[in-house]
């Protein structure tokens, strides 16, 4: 049996013992009673009776442990031109001080926070003081507009907010202030106190008696010690896609989340305490919590928060200056920016300019890494180049190539296999077992590992609904795929309406209400469609209401507006097409499916059910005339 098989088996048979192990790495205020707890069956606890707190283990464990001169973040922004390091000391002391800042606003244990800020060091250091205080933060990409905070912000209903005055895109500065102000004027629940991060490129306007300047905050706080919390309490609520318009609250708790990602660090990344990891993503997405903040941080690494792009800021060389400059070993990102660089800089000219051989392995997720991709980024960093799949749900990589336990072969297009912790299997309809090879659905066996889901913010029916009940006894990823002779896991596409634009997983259902909002839509349908660079892109089709005899143009234009402004510029939303009627089954469900094959020109058998197939002419003449 080989090492990863051995490893492997042992987390799913003998689990209590295999993460008892794994927790030995950490510390515990008070010792568990029980590793797993399934008395709540088929949701369980990790870890149930211990005390513990994630910020002390990832930062004061350190600077008690000697650790505290070593760098915890670089913060590296071409945006704005600045290069700042934080040790672990000071890491600990900004941490302590806004931790401090928060509970002299009232912020207790269990309270929610809201994040919503751009890649600054005060993002990591917000969320990092409200797991010092045991307050549960909820943080937001800033890509999504403000309708889509308000929705956050009533489901989390957050006793407080922390957001920056801008966010810097290239070219141009997003004021966040305004967003924020119309989302808590959107919203039902309002929070009490905002705590706003003013930069030097835009002043926001603060209201007065409920918002207050950071650095004033920061100043007049006394430091905060980390709070004991039960190792199951919430560390954070982390809302993502959904198949409908409501987001869905990812709840993780403080205990089992970090002894899954400083498990991880070691077997499927392979990197070690005192080591530069950068993860080029953002903090409002699970990859920023998981790997930019918090498992780096647990190991004693050294992470990079960075606020810019692979390209335009200011060349495709920027990840390459990025990796030499802080002597990166191990690089994660989506495999889309690579393909914004392989467009710039084919023949990799600016990767001549810097030292990289640093970096020992780069790392691709948040979505399908195409075989071509990563044969460009092997042959130019000549490096390991490891293909990963997870999920926001399940908060840490669920396939890898473990190079921290046995590196495997690559089979380009796989992700490879199972990590330890989690039992994979592809299923049919009625929940057998596929064959090896055979598509099916992809569903996790109970019991998750840690780190996984506990459940969704008040919403434990939702959970049970969306993911447990398919195929009981199992949790179900929303993926189809299959697992070859050789155990590797291929996954092929999703089962729902969720699709994936530059590594951002979006709800085309979410678009739909959006467009059929307007009072000129009758009926409408998004699909995603294939796109070189982004992987997919959001493609609404509409038909109007009889009697409408407006420009199409300018309809056109205001729906692109109205997605963009109730769901973000992170949709991408910019094409709609008007036609006159959509495919249906003759019981009205909305051929999506047959539609995309049709934009992506790949081959499509029509239901036999459909109910007027001379509709599918009318949308492929739509189609092949889009601009
Ligand atoms: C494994 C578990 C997971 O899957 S977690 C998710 C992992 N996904 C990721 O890490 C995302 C990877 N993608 C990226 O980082 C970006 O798409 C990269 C590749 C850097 C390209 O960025 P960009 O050129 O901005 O394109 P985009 O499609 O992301 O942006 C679309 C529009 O949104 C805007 N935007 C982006 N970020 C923000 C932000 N933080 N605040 C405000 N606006 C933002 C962009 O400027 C862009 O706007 P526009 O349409 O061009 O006007």
């Amino acid at each position: 049996m080989s090492r990863y098989q051995h490893e492997h088996r042992r987390s799913l048979t003998d689990p209590e013992a295999f993460w008892a192990e794994q927790a030995q790495h950490l510390h515990w205020y008070r010792r568990w009673d029980r590793v797993l707890d399934q008395t709540t069956a088929p949701m369980c606890r990790w870890f149930a009776g211990a005390q513990f707190n994630t910020c002390y283990n990832a930062l004061d464990r350190h600077v008690e442990d000697g650790r505290g001169d070593q760098a915890a973040l670089i913060y590296d922004s071409p945006v704005t031109g600045t290069v700042r390091t934080y040790s672990y000391r000071e890491l600990r002391d900004a941490v302590a001080g806004f931790a401090g800042a928060l509970r002299a606003q009232g912020v207790k244990p269990g309270d929610r926070v809201i994040v919503y800020m751009p890649m600054v060091p005060e993002a990591t250091i917000a969320m990092l003081a409200c797991a010092r205080l045991g307050a549960i933060h909820s943080v937001v990409f800033g890509g999504f507009a403000a309708p889509e905070l308000a929705k956050r912000i009533d489901d989390a209903k957050p006793v407080l907010a922390v957001s920056a005055s801008c966010g810097i895109e290239p070219g141009r500065t997003i004021a966040y202030k305004p967003l924020l102000d119309q989302a808590i004027e959107l919203s039902a629940h309002k929070p009490a106190r905002c705590i706003v991060l003013q930069r030097p490129q835009v002043k926001a306007d603060l209201v007065a008696g409920r918002d207050l300047d950071w650095h004033e905050a920061m100043a007049s706080a006394q430091p905060a010690d980390c709070v004991a919390v039960a190792a199951t309490d919430p560390l954070y609520v982390l809302y993502t896609s959904g198949t409908t318009g409501k987001p869905k609250g990812v709840v993780r708790d403080h205990g089992g989340h970090a002894v899954a990602l400083h498990y991880s660090m070691r077997a499927v990344y392979n990197v070690k305490p005192g080591e530069v990891f950068w993860a080029a993503s953002d903090v409002g997405w699970v990859v920023g919590h998981s790997y930019i903040v918090y498992a780096p941080l647990l190991l004693g690494c050294t992470t990079i928060m960075y606020e810019g792009k692979p390209v335009g800021t200011p060349d495709a060389g920027a990840f390459w200056r990025v990796i030499a400059q802080h002597r990166v070993s191990t690089f994660f990102t989506a495999p889309t920016a690579f393909r914004a660089i392989k467009k710039e800089d084919p023949r990799g000219e600016l990767l001549k300019q810097y030292d990289v051989s640093g970096l020992r392995t780069l790392y691709l997720a948040g979505e399908r890494s195409d075989p071509d991709t990563i044969a460009w980024a092997q042959d130019m960093l000549k490096v390991p180049v490891v293909d990963h799949w997870w999920q926001t749900e399940l908060g840490w990589p669920a396939i890898a190539n473990c190079q921290g336990i046995e590196p495997m072969p690559v089979k380009p297009g796989s992700s490879t296999v199972p990590v330890p912790g989690f039992d994979l299997q592809s299923l049919d309809a009625e929940g057998r077992p596929m064959g090896r090879g055979e598509i099916g659905n992809l569903a996790l066996k109970l019991p998750l590992p840690p780190g996984a889901l506990l459940t969704m913010w008040n919403n434990e029916q939702g959970y049970r609904e969306n993911y447990l009940e398919r195929y009981p006894g199992y949790y179900l990823t929303g993926d189809a795929g299959y697992i070859d002779e050789d155990g590797y896991a291929w996954i092929m596409s999703r089962i729902d309406d969720i699709i994936n634009v530059a590594g951002h997983r979006l709800s085309t259902g979410a678009m739909e209400e959006v467009l059929a909002g307007h009072p000129d839509v009758a009926e409408c349908a998004v699909i995603g469609v294939a796109d070189q660079m982004k992987g997919q892109l959001p493609l609404g089709l509409v038909v109007l209401k009889s009697g409408v005899e407006r420009s199409q143009a300018e309809i056109q234009k205001e729906l692109v507006a109205r997605v963009r402004e109730q769901i973000g510029a992170v949709a991408a939303f910019k094409t709609v097409l008007i036609v006159p009627r959509l495919p249906k089954t003759r019981s009205g469900k909305v051929l999506r499916a047959t539609m995309r094959a049709i934009a992506d020109g790949q081959p499509y058998n029509p239901p036999a059910t459909i109910d007027d197939p001379r509709i599918l002419d009318e949308i492929e003449a739509a189609l092949k005339a889009r601009p």
